[in-house]
């Protein structure tokens, strides 16, 4: 474990499921001697406040970063580039900047323009969540065991590198480093794809006449159950994502669409042989999973 408090004041900018979980991390394991919130919504604030895990909740996000040595934002992928032209001037010098998006090249690309000289940059991609999302939803384990993905340009000052690791580290995470555009490729392969899988599979059920969509409800105890989970997750979070990660989502469904129909070839010409392999292969990497305690 790191030593601690790593950071005198920490920002956390979005008080959802990631924010709320970084604070109470911090929190509980001293990992900043200070912690200051800011979320856009009134609703947010008045609630984090009642909470009692930070030990301010600032009216603006300016007031927020002011006098931070680490400012986090945790907010919707879309809305990373206005937070980082609003904080921007009131940064202050020698602060970290990071965030949690779910992608990478587009939030570093959107917040290039807005980053102050005297700041460092290190953009991060938790590996970790869930499908609730808000103020209540976080909690401190979440990022336990998880890994952490760091994609910082190249130039980026490495002490602040050090610091946002030796931080994840401090909320029982593995770090590992990253290009972006790589991380947007496998992100997409591992997380952006079964969430557009599972929406749109729970889309094909909605979409089916009444008697069967009520069936589908009643003895969903199979297969389908999995994907209603993950299909429960914020609307406006993977709206963003999607959008975000465009050119490398496409490319992994344009294969995955491939794959299935390879399958439904196989099933329709009866070839029991590659039917076969293909499910080998899908228990294969879970087993591998498994192995690797990320199951
Ligand atoms: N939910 C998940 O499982 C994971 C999410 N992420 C990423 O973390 C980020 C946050 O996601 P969650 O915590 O799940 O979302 P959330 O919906 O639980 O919380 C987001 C918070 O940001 C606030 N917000 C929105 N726009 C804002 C703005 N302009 N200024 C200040 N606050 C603003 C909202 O009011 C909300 O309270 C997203 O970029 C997401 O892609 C990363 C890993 C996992
Ligand atoms: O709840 C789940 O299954 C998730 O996959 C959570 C999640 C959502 C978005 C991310 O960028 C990372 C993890």
């Amino acid at each position: 474990m790191p030593e601690v408090p790593i950071f005198e004041r920490l920002c956390v900018i979005g008080f959802g499921l990631i924010g709320g979980s970084i604070a109470r991390r911090a929190r509980e394991a001293g990992l900043a001697r200070a912690l200051v919130a800011y979320d856009a919504s009134d609703a947010v604030r008045t609630r984090v406040r009642e909470l009692g895990i930070v030990d301010e909740v600032a009216e603006t996000a300016q007031a927020a970063v002011a006098a931070a040595d680490c400012v986090i934002v945790c907010v919707p992928v879309g809305a990373i580039a206005g937070v980082a032209a609003e904080i921007a001037p009131s940064l202050a010098p020698g602060a970290i900047l990071s965030d949690v998006g779910s992608t990478k090249l587009g939030v570093i690309g959107a917040l290039a323009a807005h980053i102050p000289p005297h700041v460092a940059f290190v953009p991060a991609h938790p590996m970790a969540g869930t499908e609730f999302s808000g103020p209540d939803s976080g909690f401190s384990a979440l990022f336990e065991g998880r890994w952490v993905l760091l994609t910082p340009p190249a130039g980026t000052d490495e002490a602040a590198i050090g610091r946002i690791e030796a931080f994840w580290r401090g909320c029982g995470a593995n770090v590992e480093r990253m290009e972006a555009a790589h991380h947007d490729r496998m992100a997409a392969m591992v997380s952006h794809l079964p969430h557009l899988i599972a929406f749109t599979i729970c889309n094909t059920a909605e979409g089916l006449e009444d008697e069967s969509r009520r069936e589908v409800l009643q003895f969903a105890a199979s297969g389908f159950r999995d994907f209603t989970r993950i299909a429960a997750s914020d609307p406006v979070m993977w709206r963003d994502i999607f959008l975000a990660n465009r050119e490398a989502l496409l490319e992994m469904l344009a294969r995955f669409t491939e794959d299935a129909q390879a399958m439904a070839r196989a099933i329709r010409f009866g070839d029991a042989a590659y039917i076969e392999r293909s499910v080998e292969r899908g228990r294969a990497i879970r087993q591998s999973l498994i192995e690797q305690k990320q199951a």
